[in-house]
């Protein structure tokens, strides 16, 4: 089953502009101007239960306007969307009982109550039966170990503290959706790959489907498998990320030391037809340049262990961080 469904889906904003002086204000006060800006641009796009899927796009390119349709905060200008069969924005009530949110720079938990009166809130709020919340919200302090955190009131908490907080009342409802909206910024490496194995293990455990917004990368390629990349509006790439580093990563090098000298000529032959070639860098190093989509490194190795004796090997690619860089800047080109 889909758990976003959306066709079309677009959202304008109407932008005020004020005349210059004395006079532009006088005239603005009878008829003003305006422009309209088309934050998303008719996107489709189809999220099926329990894929976890990234959503990037530079600033501006109108993430945060796709979560809050999504969310049913704001209501589409154009285009048909259901989120867990459900109107969003029309049967919001309904709606958001199914939905987890975390939003890395808001907080949803009461700011000076302990953070266990915020989760008893929220258990109200959602209307969970007592004996179903307890064992669930067990289940996410262990897991989230946040034990010690339950009796202070969020104002005292550091940043990751309060992240891992921010998760479990997220969850608290057991929704099958999350949206989470750069949810380790600011947070140390350490905190940054604990919430990353709490995210994996809730779609393993629960099948959670997870939308996630994010400038860092690293999350990315930690989570998701898929990736829908949006500019100006409108998606440009939607895929998994395997073959966006295929299609647009370039030449990969793999940097070789050799126990012993080894000649040019007997690489070349031994990789024939590869699409690959070699060159020299030392008296045993030597570096096999790849041509992209022609070979892998697993075939150009195949080909040479049994042969040549490898003492060390290293990769060079290029980052997803650099590759999503360069489609933003030369555009859409297979390279
Ligand atoms: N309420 C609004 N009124 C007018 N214009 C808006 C409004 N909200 C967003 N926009 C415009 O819509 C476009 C998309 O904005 P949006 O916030 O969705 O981008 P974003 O991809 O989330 O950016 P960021 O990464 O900076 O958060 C921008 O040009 C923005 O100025």
């Amino acid at each position: 089953m889909l758990s976003i469904e959306a066709h079309g889906l677009t959202k304008e904003f109407k932008v005020y502009q004020s005349r210059p002086g004395l006079t532009g204000a006088f005239r603005d006060l009878f008829s003003r101007q305006y422009r309209i800006i088309r934050a998303v641009d008719s996107i489709n796009l189809e999220i099926s239960e329990g894929e976890m899927v990234g959503y990037i796009g530079e600033n501006g390119a109108g993430k945060s306007t796709t979560i809050k349709m999504l969310t049913g905060i704001l209501q589409p200008t154009a285009g048909q969307l259901k989120v867990n069969g459900f109107d969003p924005h029309r049967e919001r009530e309904k709606f958001v009982k199914t939905i987890g949110v975390v939003f890395g720079q808001r907080s949803q938990l009461w700011w000076d109550i302990a953070v266990q009166e915020s989760f008893r809130l929220l258990q109200k709020v959602y209307q969970i039966p007592a004996d179903q919340y307890k064992k669930h919200l067990d289940r996410m302090i262990e897991v989230l170990d946040i034990g010690s955190l339950l009796d202070q009131p969020v104002r005292k908490l550091s940043l990751g503290q309060r992240m891992r907080c921010e998760l479990a009342a997220s969850l608290i409802h057991r929704p099958s959706l999350l949206f989470l909206d750069e949810p380790t910024i600011g947070l140390d490496v350490l905190v940054k790959e604990n919430i990353r194995q709490f995210l994996k293990e809730i779609n393993r455990e629960f099948g959670t489907t997870i939308l996630l917004t994010t400038h860092d990368l690293s999350d990315i390629e930690a989570l998701c498998s898929r990736v829908v990349m949006l500019d100006q509006g409108k998606i440009i790439y939607d895929g998994s990320l395997t073959q966006l580093r295929t299609m647009w990563g370039g030449n990969k090098k793999v940097h070789l030391e050799m126990e012993q000298e080894v000649m040019l000529i007997d690489l070349e032959a031994r990789t024939d037809g590869l699409g690959v070639s070699w060159e020299k860098r030392g008296p045993r190093q030597y570096t096999a340049h790849l041509r992209n989509g022609e070979t892998t490194v697993s075939e150009v190795l195949s080909r040479l262990v049994q042969h040549v004796p490898i003492q060390e090997m290293q990769i060079e690619e290029a980052s997803t961080e650099e590759i999503v860089r360069k489609i933003y800047s030369e555009g859409m080109t297979v390279a």
